[in-house]
């Protein structure tokens, strides 16, 4: 079908009389998603967007009626006073948002642009999130009304974790059930092996590297935690995490001794995936006597509070507080163009039969 034909087809049916609803289709949509982040920084606006996201049974699995007075009585009385000052510290207050949606809205951008260089008029590429606004529910709608008949929903996660992707999916599906005429739907599984996704992580290793005086005795790949439990009950994160920092090192042509996988952002006294990025970089600096060390955050596609906030200013702390010297956070890919091409790539892979 060419695209004159195309356009016919999304504004009229032969059939159709005066009284026939418009019917719009013939496009596809792709759907970026990320996690989601608060709308401003203040008490109201966290309280919101941590209450949603830790209500969440995929994040935190504990029974409701335990959990719950827990978490509205206790925790989103103070978290989000220490979580917002943490966001304030971070924010783009030129854009008025957090990095997070800054930076999804660069990729986003330069994804259309490649794709509508590529396919034209007959793609559709938009971002939504998990948690707040702009909701998945939005943004499902909103691509059925341009006329997409067909969704590719892709959650920005490089690793598969129940709390992250599956849950983005389940709301993906669950903005699907609400529909009339249900698009057909594909979920872009995991890309932690993806050899593009390693590359551009080595590119930006290799950019950083060549701007430091000495190049670091060790590269540490923190990933964000889960707890332990979730890999006993079957979650594979933990395992895709330790193969992007194989793939990685083969890719660097490095020995053993110089890259490392870490976990942050424990939650909770529950025990979460070891080691802990925040001990084990005082173990580095105290025991192993590394004092040069650089931190790459390959979980995240986009800089956030995890990595801005936890990672260069409370993580890079522990490392100096226990003796360590020079301390070098590597960005995440971000709108790098390298994982641009990358993030397009798997979006083509996933576009096979349907464009
Ligand atoms: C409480 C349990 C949490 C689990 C499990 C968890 C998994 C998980 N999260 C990400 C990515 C991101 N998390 C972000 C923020 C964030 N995460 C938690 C808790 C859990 N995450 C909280 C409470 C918060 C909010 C900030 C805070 O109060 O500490 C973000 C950043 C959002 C932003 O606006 O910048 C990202 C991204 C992954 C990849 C993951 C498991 C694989
Ligand atoms: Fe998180
Ligand atoms: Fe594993």
């Amino acid at each position: 079908m060419n695209m004159m034909n195309m356009t016919a087809l999304e504004t009229e049916l032969p059939h159709a009389g005066p009284d026939h609803p418009k019917v719009k289709f013939g496009k596809v949509g792709v759907l970026l998603a990320n996690l989601g982040t608060p709308d401003d920084y203040t008490y109201w606006p966290m309280r919101r967007y941590l209450g949603e996201f830790l209500s969440d049974k995929r994040v935190i699995d504990y029974s409701p009626f335990i959990w719950q007075p827990l978490l509205q009585l206790i925790i989103l009385t103070k978290r989000p006073f220490s979580s917002g000052a943490a966001y304030k510290s971070i924010w783009n207050h030129e854009a008025g948002e957090s990095p997070l949606m800054t930076i999804t809205k660069d990729q986003t951008a330069k994804i259309t642009d490649a794709m509508k260089a590529k396919y034209g008029d007959r793609i559709e590429v938009d971002f939504c999130m998990r948690y707040g606004n702009p909701s998945t529910k939005s943004k499902v709608r909103q691509m059925i009304e341009r006329g997409c008949d067909k969704i590719v929903f892709f959650p920005l996660y490089p690793h598969y974790a129940g709390a992250t992707s599956a849950t983005a999916n389940d709301q993906f599906f669950r903005a699907l059930m609400e529909e009339k005429w249900q698009p057909s739907a594909r979920t872009i599984p995991a890309y932690f092996e993806n050899p593009a996704y390693i590359d551009a992580l080595a590119q930006s290793v290799e950019r950083s590297y060549a701007q430091l005086e000495k190049k670091p005795d060790i590269l540490v790949c923190s990933y964000h935690g889960v707890p332990k439990r979730y890999l006993m009950e079957g979650d594979p994160y933990h395992c895709q995490c330790q193969k992007t920092t194989r793939l990685l090192k083969e890719r660097l042509g490095w020995a053993d001794t110089e890259i490392c996988t870490t976990f942050q952002s424990k939650f909770g006294p529950e025990e979460w995936l070891k080691p802990y990025t925040v001990e084990e970089v005082a173990r580095l600096a105290e025991e192993d006597g590394k004092k040069n060390i650089a931190v790459i955050a390959p979980a995240f596609s986009a800089d956030c509070i995890e990595t801005l906030e936890e990672i260069n200013e409370e993580i890079k702390e522990s490392f100096e507080e226990a003796g360590g010297e020079h301390f070098t956070y590597i960005p995440c890919l971000n709108d790098d163009d390298a994982h641009i091409n990358a993030l397009c790539g798997v979006i083509d892979d996933n576009l096979k039969g349907w464009i």
